[in-house]
């Protein structure tokens, strides 16, 4: 995990990195956060041209401008399978390379990109250098070049001052983080509606930002009964700032003052996967792609991600944790609780979790009914 973790900060901050695998190595750069020494440091350890590595969908659009508003696919998105296009010279900069990469700001292109697919360009390591980009939380768009030889030897890819990673490790990196967190906190945090609430933070062992459990009275003793569980993924605009984009901050507080009125109190799991698993910054970038007439499932894939990026493994780790063997789970989301049974987490039952649209995120809720296959009963 900590060469994964140390290479996503790299990326992050538009230094390049190598990605090696089955004989083969990449040097990769973010589209979104390189800049020009990046890109003069990737041409200097790569052997051949450098292309963009994107996903599909986004792809799809910068090839056939304008994006279209609606995809015609219903349900979740099929295996995003990235392509590789060829760059002239000109978008070999960095802020063409932004706006290749973000469909938001790509109206501001200066010219309708030339770009053709990389048919000679193996894809052996596409996936995990996608991968790679969304586990460092940005869109999913590369630079990428062949890595040069002198560089593959012990030591050359350190001289150029380039940290490695492998595919193994890469792909490996979800289900390490998910079971490899422990408890570090915990203190008893009254709060308005559960008096009786105590809060305990997990953190995983790659250093990432902790997901907490928020427990509502003695669901740990609860006996024979089965203790409500919600399971929430941090949303900062309706969870804090009461956006009503969303259903996040009703769901939020109406989770705590149901468990703080059942005698077997709950656990709310306030996990860290702001815009389902996509982070607050592409998350606003989706809101910009759904003010421009997208929905929120086909504003994800056209920024190069999934319409739902989270692990719900994370859960399964912390109610084990806690001792909460079986739950009753407040949602209206099928895929939480498969994903709870699929690790071994006793479902009792599911508990609607309900509330009125309020004029604002009207179409975001028909979208979960319609798309997301989300019970609205
Ligand atoms: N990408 C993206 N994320 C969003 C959008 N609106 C809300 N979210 C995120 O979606 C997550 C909300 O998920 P949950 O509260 O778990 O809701 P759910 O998956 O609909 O399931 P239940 O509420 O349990 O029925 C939060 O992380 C929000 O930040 C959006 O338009 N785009
Ligand atoms: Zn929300």
């Amino acid at each position: 995990m900590r060469a994964v973790h140390r290479v996503a900060s790299d990326l992050r901050r538009g230094t390049p990195v190598l990605l090696e695998g089955g004989g083969e190595s990449l040097v990769l750069a973010a589209a979104e956060t390189v800049g020009a020494r990046g890109l003069s440091e990737l041409s200097a350890a790569a052997t051949g041209p450098a292309v963009l590595l994107i996903s599909a969908t986004r792809a799809a659009a910068l090839l056939s401008r304008p994006v279209p508003a609606t995809s015609t696919a219903a349900g979740p998105a099929p295996e995003d399978v990235p392509v590789s296009l060829r760059l002239s010279p000109s978008l070999l900069a960095p802020d063409s390379l932004r706006r290749l990469a973000d469909p938001a700001a790509e109206q501001l292109l200066p010219e309708a990109p030339q770009i053709v697919p990389s048919l000679g360009f193996s894809q052996a390591l596409s996936p995990a250098a996608i991968a790679l980009a969304k586990i460092a939380r940005l869109l999913p768009a590369l630079v990428a070049a062949p890595a040069s030889t002198p560089l593959l030897s012990a030591g050359g890819a350190a001289r150029h001052g380039l940290l490695t990673v492998s595919v193994a490790e890469v792909l490996a990196y979800p289900l390490s983080a998910a079971t490899s967190l422990v408890r570090v906190a915990e203190a008893r945090v009254p709060l308005e509606d559960a008096p009786e609430a105590r809060i305990t933070a997990f953190r995983a062992a790659d250093g990432g930002i902790e997901h907490l459990a928020i427990l509502v009275g003695q669901p740990e003793r609860a006996g024979a009964v089965a203790p409500l569980c919600r399971i929430h993924s941090e949303c900062f605009t309706g969870d804090l700032l009461g956006s009503l984009r969303c259903d996040c901050g009703p769901q939020l507080r109406g989770a705590i003052a149901r468990m703080a009125a059942e005698e077997s109190g709950g656990v709310l799991l306030y996990l860290a996967q702001e815009g389902r698993g996509i982070g607050l910054v592409n998350k606003l970038r989706a809101y910009t792609l759904q003010d421009a007439g997208l929905d929120t499932l086909d504003a994800n894939r056209a920024l190069g991600y999934g319409a739902d990026e989270r692990d719900f493994r994370v859960a399964a780790t912390m109610l084990e944790a806690l001792g909460i063997p079986r739950v009753r789970v407040l949602t209206n989301n099928p895929d939480k609780l498969a994903g709870l049974a699929a690790c071994g987490i006793g479902v009792a039952g599911r508990v609607s979790h309900l509330f009125a649209a309020n004029g604002v995120n009207d179409g975001y809720l028909a979208t979960k009914k319609a798309r997301f296959g989300h019970l609205m009963g």
